[in-house]
């Protein structure tokens, strides 16, 4: 893996981090899985941004948008059941859309190779059939969390994963903590370059809003509109761009490496991690006891409270039960790469919530 030349503002991150690499594992078949993946990323990315006309070329607009706009349905689905809850704000409906939010994560580009995935048509009553897939459950820990926020001044920060059909279930997960005023802000983290092929940028961000802005369906655009003014009056906040969402590094290194981001998550009420990706970087990509717990695996990174929502689509996982893992691999020898199961892990800065040590 060869350092980066040219003028990229990350280009120290990067190469202070090949730099240290030694010579036997800084090749992309010797590397970590984590490692050189990033880096493909990352130096596919080089050849365009030095290109003269295709530096802002998003090679993976086209599929991410088709992912968007081939879930119109599924969307069209979530909001007429929104429409029911916004009357009646509870703890049930909340937990509703964090599995909501969980599965969303299903419709990953990455997993499948750039061929599209659809959401089912409708996606509240997959949510509410699919609890026997969630092998970590701790969204009753979220949401105390969340109800234990001051919410005249809670930030949420969530770390984006997927465009498309996933992050319009951030997009309503956010809308509802602000619409129940359990919180002030939501602060998006985006990705600052095309990033594992259907990883949300900026652009995807605006793009998304845009389309349904300028949709046919009633619904669509009244929420197009919403969100975008919620952009403008800082309920939805757009994270500056920061490169540490596309370096290699694994978050237990974010005190060292950018002290900023760490402290600015640290004043956060809760950070939400979407994805696999991130679970793989919270845990450091390890081959951990499966039995050790969320909070060991995290070594140190907690800058706040911080919850996972997660397809499980890599073979790496934390949390479980004695003889949870035996009985998973009876039901599917392939139980760790599909995306069939998902995981909601929390663990708590502070004494006042359970901590997710099981
Ligand atoms: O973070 P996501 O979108 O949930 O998943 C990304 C992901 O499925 O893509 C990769 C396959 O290339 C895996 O490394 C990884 O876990």
């Amino acid at each position: 893996m060869k350092t980066f030349k040219g003028e990229a503002r990350d280009k120290k991150l990067w190469n202070d981090f090949l730099n240290q690499q030694n010579n036997d594992s800084n090749s992309f078949l010797k590397a970590c899985w984590l490692y050189a993946e990033c880096y493909v990323y990352r130096r596919l990315y080089y050849f365009f941004e030095n290109h003269r006309i295709l530096k802002t070329y998003d090679y993976f607009s086209q599929n991410k948008q088709k992912a968007f706009t081939i879930s119109v349905g599924a969307m069209l689905n979530v909001f007429e059941v929104l429409q029911s809850m916004k009357s009646h704000i509870s703890d049930d409906n909340l937990k509703l859309l964090l599995k909501l939010n969980l599965w969303g994560n299903r419709c990953d580009l990455s997993i499948s190779s750039g061929k599209e995935v659809k959401p089912g048509d409708n996606p509240f009553e997959l949510a509410r059939n699919l609890d026997k897939k969630i092998i970590v459950d701790e969204s009753c820990k979220i949401i105390e969390c969340l109800n234990h926020a001051d919410r005249k001044n809670s930030v949420i920060e969530f770390i984006c994963d997927n465009a498309g059909y996933e992050l319009f279930t951030d997009f309503i997960l956010a809308d509802y903590l602000i619409e129940s005023k359990l919180v002030s802000k939501v602060r998006f983290n985006l990705k600052a370059m095309p990033w594992f092929i259907s990883d949300a940028t900026f652009n995807d961000f605006r793009w998304s809003l845009e389309y349904m802005k300028n949709h046919s369906s009633p619904v669509l655009r009244e929420y197009g509109q919403k969100w975008q003014a919620f952009v403008i009056g800082n309920k939805f906040e757009l994270a500056n761009v920061n490169y540490f969402w596309t370096s290699p590094y694994e978050y237990y290194r974010m005190p060292e490496i950018d002290p900023e981001l760490h402290k600015r998550l640290s004043k956060s009420h809760l950070v939400i991690f979407k994805g696999d990706l991130n679970y793989r970087k919270l845990i450091s990509d390890f081959s951990w006891d499966c039995t050790e717990s969320f909070k060991t695996c995290l070594k140190g990174f907690q800058p706040t409270n911080l919850c996972s929502l997660r397809t499980i689509k890599a073979d790496l996982i934390c949390g479980l039960l004695e003889g949870q893992s035996k009985s998973l691999e009876k039901e599917n020898n392939e139980w760790m790469i599909t995306g069939e199961f998902g995981t909601i892990q929390f663990a708590a800065k502070c004494d006042c919530f359970h901590n997710s040590d099981r």
